[in-house]
């Protein structure tokens, strides 16, 4: 384990009953970063994040939180944590902004309440019971109770879950700055392009396991085949266009006059199909490099949709 990472997590185990909720994870997440815990429903994330606040005992494997462990140091870790939980934890009768003040009064430098109410549109429904909350302003309320103690980690579980767009923007932009102010975030997010806009590392976690951990980026090159397709004159000589690719590269005309090139697909693959096409007298009447996006990477990886 190394010491400068934010969360540590390693041949993390969980069960319940017979049931195994985590079976065996690994996952990194280095400090100052977006790390989005992505999975189907039941994979293990709850789980392995409610480990990782300590409000669950690992069955095995060892968990190490700002380098410390959540459940022996309780104490010194929870003042330095910010937790979003996915539902429960707020006394249904409380107002809002006194619960929000209260959370911030048990801080010493906590933000200004009232802006951060503001910001995630909760200014209108300050004096409302919690129970009273439509689901997206009560999640919005446990996101500002997660940041208002200015935390060097939090933790956010589905934090845009039922969102409408608007509020779903506002929580991406609170994410964004707290990452540009070096607090460590980690989320589990159904959302694909969620992961993809806010995560600097995307885990990917399938039957209490991560099964892959990378930039979003990298996992759609490293698991997923780019294609690169042009449209031209129909008939090409597909043989000498395959002559001129890279091995690893097949070129099909699965219609009379539409190419598609598949493979690794790097800015020089581009420049040798242009090239060719130059040689070739052929104009395209359109060239695209279509990326695989994190959507099918998941598909790929773990044979299921996101939302089971
Ligand atoms: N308190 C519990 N008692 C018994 N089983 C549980 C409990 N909490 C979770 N589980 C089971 O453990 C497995 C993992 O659940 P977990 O909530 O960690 O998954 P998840 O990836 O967060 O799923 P979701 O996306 O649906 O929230 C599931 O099969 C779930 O039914």
């Amino acid at each position: 384990m190394h010491a400068t990472a934010a969360v540590e997590v390693a041949g993390l185990v969980k069960r319940y009953g017979r049931s195994t909720a985590v079976d065996g994870l690994d996952l990194t997440v280095e400090r100052g970063s977006v790390t989005a815990v992505l999975g189907p429903n039941g994979a293990g994330k709850t789980t392995t994040v409610e480990v990782c606040e300590g409000y669950r005992r690992p069955d095995a494997g060892q968990v190490r939180v700002l380098g410390l462990d959540p459940l022996a140091d309780a104490a010194e870790l929870r003042p330095r944590i910010g937790v979003m939980l996915q539902s429960g934890g707020i006394y249904p009768g409380v107002r809002a902004m006194e619960m929000l003040r209260h959370i911030a009064s048990l801080h010493a430098h906590p933000l200004d309440t009232d802006a951060l109410a503001e910001r995630l549109g909760l200014g209108s429904c300050g004096r409302t019971p919690y129970r009273r909350l439509s689901g997206g302003q009560q999640q919005r309320l446990s996101l500002a109770m997660a940041v208002v103690g200015r935390p060097e980690l939090v933790f956010l579980d589905e934090p845009t879950a039922g969102l409408d767009p608007q509020a779903r923007r506002a929580t991406w932009e609170l994410v964004r700055e707290l990452r540009a102010d070096g607090v460590t975030v980690l989320l589990t997010t159904h959302f694909m392009d969620e992961a993809e806009e806010l995560a600097d590392r995307v885990a990917i976690v399938d039957a209490g396991r991560v099964i892959a951990h990378d930039e979003p980026a990298a996992l759609c090159r490293g698991n997923a085949r780019n294609t690169l397709r042009f449209e031209g004159r129909p008939g090409l000589d597909l043989e000498s266009l395959l002559t001129a690719l890279p091995p690893d590269c097949k070129a099909v005309e699965p219609a009379p006059g539409s190419y598609l090139i598949t493979g690794e697909v790097k800015p020089q693959l581009l420049a040798t199909v242009t090239a060719w096409c130059a040689q070739n007298g052929v104009l395209p009447d359109r060239i695209a490099v279509e990326r695989h996006t994190l959507e099918d990477v998941f598909l790929e990886l773990t044979g299921k949709e996101l939302r089971g």
